[in-house]
């Protein structure tokens, strides 16, 4: 039987540093992990590639996306849509390779009522000032986007409980290595139940 890939759900507030986080893993390059791209219809912020960072929709696009059930979830996050094209997450996870889904924590909460076997970290700041400090440092959004990122972002820290594993974002070194330790683990699972449904060589 070959090894299906994992479902990484890597999720948290905005600004905690899961994009931070994931590049970091990723560069490390100690797995063949795959990035699910996600569609938006969010502005592109100087610097993004459509197609590389999000794809980019307008909501007219988006919307024939839901209609034509192309989503494995999605939703409204602060005016937005974002959503992730379920194919590809399909067929990677046919292929035997992991794939890493960034996302908030209501699509997470969808993803994992429709494939609850995958694995759901999610991603917590030392504390709220820090996290604050994270979104406005980084220079993206203006400050009622701000504002309302830091309102979702107590709501979201309310569902942390619904996920396998918190991992705090201390330092990014700390964070990659506990969240390279939790597939670790998740992959030694899967080993061991395949294992135990091989016939028994010795009879
Ligand atoms: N451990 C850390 N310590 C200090 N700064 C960090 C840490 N991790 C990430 N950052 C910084 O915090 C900011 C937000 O990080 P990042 O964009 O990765 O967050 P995110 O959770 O992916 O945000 P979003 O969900 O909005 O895309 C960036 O400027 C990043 O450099
Ligand atoms: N439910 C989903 N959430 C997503 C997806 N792609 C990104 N996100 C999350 O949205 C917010 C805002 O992102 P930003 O790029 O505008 O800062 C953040 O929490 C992302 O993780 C998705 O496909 N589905």
């Amino acid at each position: 039987m070959t090894e299906k890939g994992l479902l990484i759900v890597l999720s948290g507030p905005s600004g905690v540093g899961k994009g931070t986080v994931r590049q970091a893993i990723f560069s490390k390059g100690e797995r063949d992990f795959i990035y699910s791209i996600s569609a938006t219809t969010r502005q592109r912020r100087e610097g993004e590639v459509d197609g590389v960072d999000y794809f980019f929709k307008t909501r007219e696009e988006f919307e024939d996306m839901i209609k034509n059930d192309q989503l494995l979830e999605y939703t409204e996050y602060v005016g937005n849509y974002y959503g992730t094209p379920v194919d590809y997450v399909q067929k990677t996870i046919d292929a035997g390779k992991d794939i890493f889904l960034e996302i908030e924590v209501q699509g997470a909460m969808q993803v994992k009522e429709r494939m609850p076997e995958g694995t759901y970290i999610f991603l917590t700041p030392p504390n709220m000032d820090e996290l604050e400090a994270r979104i406005v440092n980084r220079g993206t959004d203006e400050s009622p986007v701000i504002r309302q990122r830091m309102e979702k972002a107590i709501e979201e820290i309310e569902l942390m409980r619904y996920y396998d594993y918190a991992v705090e974002n201390d330092t990014v070194e700390n964070a990659v290595s506990k969240v390279l330790a939790i597939i670790q683990s998740e992959h030694l699972k899967v080993s061991r139940l395949l294992e135990s449904k091989l016939p028994n060589q010795g009879e």
